[in-house]
């Protein structure tokens, strides 16, 4: 397969303070894929640079992204969300003011003519809860009802690679089954995923390969199998 994401040698700062020294990652079509790390060791500023939201002046050092075959490092985010990157951005943000129905409608598109796109049907079908509160305003939501509308807000842009920072942080263990599930789902149906959260057991049932990033660098690659097999990786680097 041929890599739908290539991220290589990716150096960020905020301000004058280095926070990433050369990010490698790789994803291809239909994968998915972790960042695993402790925290405050560079998983979102990661994921923000990759999808145009690194802190400006300085922002990305140096490095490449490339996704699809183009080189995306340094565009703006709204041109980067156009190429088919969707993020569910850590606190979901989604629009206080608007009620279901219209957050997931606010950003649909589908820009790559996808021959099913999602639809509001389809979202209530993969999250029945939504279609119950779809009346409800966002600020109406409990935190699990947020996060899958933030998954199905994702979704409407018929996105070719699906980013989730902190998947199912702050969720109840069962409404975290359901994201789980949800995530599942949707790798059956081919759904290329990037996904940073701190459930290793769940996340090694859910993904393919795994990044671990320690201090703004990358100190473990490896298969669901390979993080699996070896604990001490866990424990060394995620404190689990
Ligand atoms: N806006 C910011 N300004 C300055 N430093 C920041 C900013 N955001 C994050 N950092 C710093 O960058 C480093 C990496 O943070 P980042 O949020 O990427 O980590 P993380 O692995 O996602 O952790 P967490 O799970 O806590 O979000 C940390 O040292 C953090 O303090």
């Amino acid at each position: 397969m041929s890599a739908l994401l290539e991220i290589r040698g990716l150096e960020v700062a905020y301000g004058q303070s280095q926070v990433l020294f050369g990010i490698d990652l790789t994803l291809a079509e239909g994968e998915v894929a972790t960042l695993l790390g402790r925290n405050g060791m560079g998983k979102s500023t990661t994921l923000r640079a990759l999808c145009g939201l690194s802190p400006a002046p300085a922002g990305i050092l140096a490095g490449a992204i490339r996704f699809a075959g183009e080189e995306i490092a340094g565009r703006p985010p709204d041109r980067i969300g156009r190429g088919g990157i969707a993020l569910v951005p850590e606190g979901r943000q989604i629009f206080a003011n608007l009620s279901v129905r219209e957050n997931l409608v606010a950003f649909a598109a589908n820009r790559r003519g996808v021959a099913e796109p999602w639809t509001l049907d389809r979202v209530f079908e993969l999250f029945p809860r939504l279609a119950e509160r779809q009346q409800n305003m966002g600020n109406q939501l409990s935190g699990g009802e947020q996060q899958m509308l933030a998954i199905g807000r994702a979704l409407m842009t018929n996105p070719r690679l699906l980013i989730l920072d902190e998947a199912t942080e702050g969720l109840a263990p069962l409404v975290r089954e359901e994201i789980w599930q949800c995530l599942a789902r949707l790798r059956a149906a081919g759904q290329t995923t990037l996904v940073v959260d701190k459930y290793v057991e769940r996340l090694i049932a859910l993904a393919d390969r795994h990044t671990i990033v320690e201090r703004g660098r990358v100190v473990w690659q490896g298969s669901s199998a390979e993080l699996d097999a070896d604990h001490g990786v866990w424990h060394r680097y995620l404190g689990v």
